[in-house]
């Protein structure tokens, strides 16, 4: 029998028995403010800032509110299965984290200890090309769990040559290409504060690591790390890429491409004619295109375009189990979360990101439950109906 997320709500109660409560919230939207209360106003405003006066980000959640679920009474869902299959790999859930960069930000253990609590708890884990910490340092701590290597496709191709290599050494199965950040956006709330990240732990960090990228640089990362830094953000995206140059990147990377970042439908249809095996429907939590689609109305017309030559995957204001199983019936095949389980991480360390995990999805196995349905791929349009107010 498949393992039931739900249990976890009766572990808490248990727990409770002897006085022990849970050290954070189970509604995850109050991870914000507390976080903010304990590590302070640049790390968290970096976080949860998002584009512009922030439109995106809250179109992102107003289109899954809109979204309700209409439940089915009386199906037998004493035992359920939430695995799917992602990618060509089974997958105990329909969840994955996503790529967050410099996330020593948030917790000294940055990227290391989220990607222990998802090899934990068998969710994959999306490794940022800008982590904190050398790739290879993360992949030695999953052991053999799924682990999948966002791409920041650089100006310098030595350095992505570098990057693309350095990951299929480190087992990281597949690639995520974002295309959505050949720049970085205008956001305010760092802008006031002029608080950019990247500067934190910046000799330890992926890029710093990396033997192709210290070849640029005029001045060690030690003698000059603002120069290091400004050298990063001037090359770690190339606004010059076009669809062709795809071809780089098949004819480099042998496993399953997904490009990360595509609302269009038309932009689905040419991933598929670029050999790609997968999209992420997303704008990027909201934090580059400001008054952007949100991400949730993107969805069922990427889905269309895409039929069954690509796998579809979506991010972008997740926050519950009942907004994954919305995004899942709109057509994904599995969600990823951003920012939830960087507050966790803040909070509690890998303990907190196992947290968020097991909320996201003991949410998700009551709401499939609640709602009639044994796992998540009986989902679909059907089981929503959309408020028009
Ligand atoms: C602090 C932060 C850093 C991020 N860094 C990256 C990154 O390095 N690469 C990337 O592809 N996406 C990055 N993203 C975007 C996430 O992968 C994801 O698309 C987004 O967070 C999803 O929205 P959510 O935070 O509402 O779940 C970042 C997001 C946040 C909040
Ligand atoms: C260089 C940009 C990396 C982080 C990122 O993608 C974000 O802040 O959204």
């Amino acid at each position: 029998m498949a393992k039931h997320w739900a249990d976890f709500q009766y572990e808490i109660y248990l727990n409770g028995m002897t006085g022990a409560v849970p050290r954070l919230p189970t509604d995850l939207t109050r991870l914000e403010e507390m976080a903010e209360q304990r590590l302070g106003p640049g790390p968290v405003g970096y976080v949860a800032g998002s584009a512009g006066n922030g439109s995106t980000a809250r179109a992102n959640r107003a289109a899954l509110d809109r979204r309700r679920i209409v439940p089915r009474m009386l199906r037998d869902v004493h035992e359920r299965d939430l695995s799917v299959e992602v990618l060509g790999r089974p997958l105990p859930a329909p969840l994955a984290l996503a790529p967050v960069g410099v996330l020593s930000i948030m917790h000294p253990e940055a990227e290391t200890a989220a990607a222990r609590a998802a090899a934990a708890q068998g969710v994959p884990f999306i490794l940022s090309s800008a982590s904190s910490t050398p790739m290879e340092q993360v992949a030695e701590a999953m052991g053999d769990a799924e682990r999948w290597f966002q791409l920041y496709w650089a100006k310098d191709r030595e350095v992505t040559r570098s990057f693309l290599d350095r990951a299929k050494a480190a087992g990281f199965s597949a690639l995520f290409v974002t295309l959505d950040t050949p720049l970085l956006a205008w956001r305010p709330r760092d802008l006031d504060q002029a608080y950019l990240p990247f500067l934190h732990g910046v000799g330890t960090a992926n890029y710093f690591s990396d033997p192709a990228f210290r070849a640029g640089l005029a001045k060690p990362v030690h003698e000059d790390p603002n120069a290091a830094v400004m050298h990063f953000v001037g090359m770690f995206a190339d606004p010059a890429k076009t669809w062709p140059d795809l071809e780089f990147l098949r004819e480099n990377w042998d496993g399953p491409i997904v490009l990360k970042g595509v609302l269009h439908p038309d932009d689905a249809r040419r991933a598929v004619n670029a050999g790609m095996d997968g999209v992420v429907v997303s704008n990027h939590g909201g934090r580059q295109v400001a008054g952007s689609v949100a991400a949730a109305d993107a969805l069922p017309r990427v889905v269309e375009a895409a039929g069954d030559r690509l796998t579809v995957l979506f991010d972008s204001g997740v926050r519950s189990g009942d907004d994954i199983y919305k995004a899942l019936a709109l057509g994904a095949r599995a969600v990823l979360v951003g920012r939830p389980y960087a507050y966790g991480l803040g909070l509690d360390g890998q303990a907190g990101v196992e947290h968020v995990i097991r909320c996201l999805l003991a949410e998700l196995d009551l709401t499939l439950a609640l709602s009639g349905h044994s796992g998540p791929t009986t989902l679909g349009p059907d089981d929503l109906a959309e408020e028009t107010v």
